[in-house]
């Protein structure tokens, strides 16, 4: 799929400058917006941030060298830029950058129903589960996996892409005659204004965790980026979960009128009752608002599943949508990449592949397995490099304390040593009561833990969920923990 529309917006540079009050130094004419040199198309406008790491405008002869038409920067980078291209200087341009591209684009996002989803978890979860309720309808899935336009894969690398690239997808949803899109809202996205520009008709928020304590300061300032999104500027209506301390602590705080939900019987507008696990997935009751009463089957294993699946359910009628049909599609989900995903080749035990890559993931994703194993829980866990370190024994504790038997090795070391990263997460899983043993190698440590799995067992390998490559020492080399798993239990037979 594309990922900027078919009809090109033509601007002439005087105009773009008008609309975020500044002069243009040149009538050059802008046909897009790119704010990395990589992604620029000839007749871009180029947009250069001064960032964490260099200025954007110190790449400006490379953005030239693409096609760029003109320059959108501050005072500093206008200096940078000098007379490589036509420049338009403005204060802060990361945060003009947003209602600039939506103006670009002629608002696409007003043409479609926006769902925008927060929390530490289950975000892309909910949004594929957000997909399958809208069954045969028109529906978009913007996150980590990519984006998806009417079931068809067009990429995007962040979760939440930047503001010109996202309102580029925007218009390429509209020409798709997209009814909803279902999108994650990181936190990272909610402070850099890459979702600024718009509103969310729904702004949902699953949970709070600990993650990203590399980027935000505490805990406390990680829960108040996200609480950004359920304002007027972002979004028009709120629906919370109010399981989560953190959910009840910003339905308090919201001037959105709000929606709840629990799974844990708290007085919210949305319930999930008669919860039933099984082996694939959770057969339950939702009751909702008006005396509504409306079986569901989530076909994917896990309670936390089902508080994802009942965020779907308040959001999506929330936006107008029919429950009883929403509740038909979720049931016929085919499942998601890599979170809770069974690998079958016939062997002897039940294999899975799942994202866990922070404490409470880890947490959930084997509290959910142990009442559906009747051998025991074989976890293989490891910790990303160049990552918040304080998760690492925090993630080996709880494999111990959930899991039989947990095989500590590496997850994505990138710069990193990948023994000091494992010691890190063996550290935690000493105190037990699982036993941790150490594998170097995240293949052979598939290969231990399938060795050792027997009849009634379960096998979870945790951390890598859909991605395709492993990082190390700057390389990305092929590794799917799908086609390994499924490559070692097929040799088994
Ligand atoms: C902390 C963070 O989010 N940083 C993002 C930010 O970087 P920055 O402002 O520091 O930029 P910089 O690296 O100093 O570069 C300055 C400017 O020069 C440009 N540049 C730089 C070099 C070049 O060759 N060409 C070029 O155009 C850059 O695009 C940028 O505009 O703007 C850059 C341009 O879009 C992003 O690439 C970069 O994301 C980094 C790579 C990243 O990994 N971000 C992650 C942490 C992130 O955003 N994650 C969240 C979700 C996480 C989760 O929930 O799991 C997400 O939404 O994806
Ligand atoms: N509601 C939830 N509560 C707790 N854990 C969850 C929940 N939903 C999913 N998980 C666990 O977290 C992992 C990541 O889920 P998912 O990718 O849906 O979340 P995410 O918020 O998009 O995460 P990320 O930002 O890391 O991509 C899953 O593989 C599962 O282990
Ligand atoms: N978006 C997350 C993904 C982590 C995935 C895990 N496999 C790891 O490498 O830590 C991050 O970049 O922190």
């Amino acid at each position: 799929m594309r990922v900027r529309p078919s009809t090109t917006p033509r601007w002439s540079l005087g105009e773009l400058a008008a609309l975020v009050g500044s002069e243009a130094s040149d009538e050059a004419v802008v046909t897009g917006i790119a704010l990395n040199t990589a992604q620029i198309v000839p007749g871009d406008l180029y947009a250069a941030l001064p960032g964490a790491n260099t200025h954007g405008a110190t790449y400006a002869s490379v953005a030239r060298h693409h096609g760029a038409t003109a320059v959108l920067t501050d005072a500093e980078g206008a200096a940078l830029v000098g007379d490589v291209l036509p420049v338009v200087v403005v204060d802060e341009p990361r945060r003009r950058l947003a209602d600039l591209s939506a103006a670009f684009y002629e608002h696409p996002s007003e043409s479609f129903t926006t769902v925008g989803i927060t929390g530490t978890q289950g975000k892309t979860t909910t949004t594929y589960l957000a997909e399958a309720a809208m069954g045969e309808g028109r529906s978009a899935v913007v996150g980590t996996i990519g984006t998806r336009i009417n079931k068809v894969p067009a990429p995007s690398a962040l979760t939440t892409p930047e503001a010109p690239q996202l309102q580029a997808l925007f218009a390429v949803m509209r020409e798709e005659g997209v009814e909803l899109c279902a999108m994650e809202v990181s936190s990272h996205s909610l402070v850099q204004g890459r979702v600024d520009g718009f509103t969310f008709d729904v702004a949902v928020f699953l949970n709070l965790g600990r993650d990203h304590l590399d980027f935000h300061r505490d805990l406390d300032d990680y829960f108040l980026a996200k609480a950004a999104l359920f304002t007027p500027e972002h979004a028009r209506h709120a629906v919370i979960n109010i399981d989560d301390a953190h959910g009840r602590r910003l339905r308090d705080l919201t001037p959105l009128p709000v929606t709840t939900f629990s799974t844990t019987g708290e007085p919210a507008d949305w319930r999930a009752v008669n919860i039933r696990p099984h082996r694939l997935g959770t057969d339950l009751e939702v009751l909702g608002p008006d005396d509504l009463a409306i079986d569901l089957s989530v076909p994917l294993p896990g309670v936390f599943n089902v508080s994802n699946a009942l965020a779907v359910m308040a959001a999506l009628t929330t936006a107008g949508r029919d429950p009883h049909e929403l509740a038909a599609g979720i049931a016929a989900s085919p499942g998601v990449p890599g979170r809770m995903e069974r690998v079958d080749v016939g062997q002897p035990f039940t294999a899975i592949v799942d994202y866990a890559h922070k404490p409470d993931a880890v947490a959930a994703v084997l509290t959910a397995l142990r009442p559906v194993t009747a051998g025991r829980l074989i976890v293989v866990i490891g910790a990303g490099g160049d990552r918040d370190h304080g998760k690492r024994p925090l993630m080996g504790e709880i494999a111990a304390r959930h899991a039989d038997v947990v095989i500590v090795t590496d997850d994505n070391p990138r710069t990193e040593p990948p023994a000091a990263i494992r010691a890190a997460v063996l550290e935690g899983a000493a105190a037990g009561p699982g036993v941790a043993v150490e594998v170097p190698g995240r293949r052979e440590a598939i290969a231990h833990a399938v060795a050792m799995a027997h009849r009634g067992d379960t096998l979870v390998v945790a951390g890598k969920g859909h991605e395709r490559g492993q990082e190390i020492a700057g390389v990305v080399h092929p590794f799917d923990d799908r086609d390994v798993l499924a490559e070692l239990m097929g040799a088994l037979s």
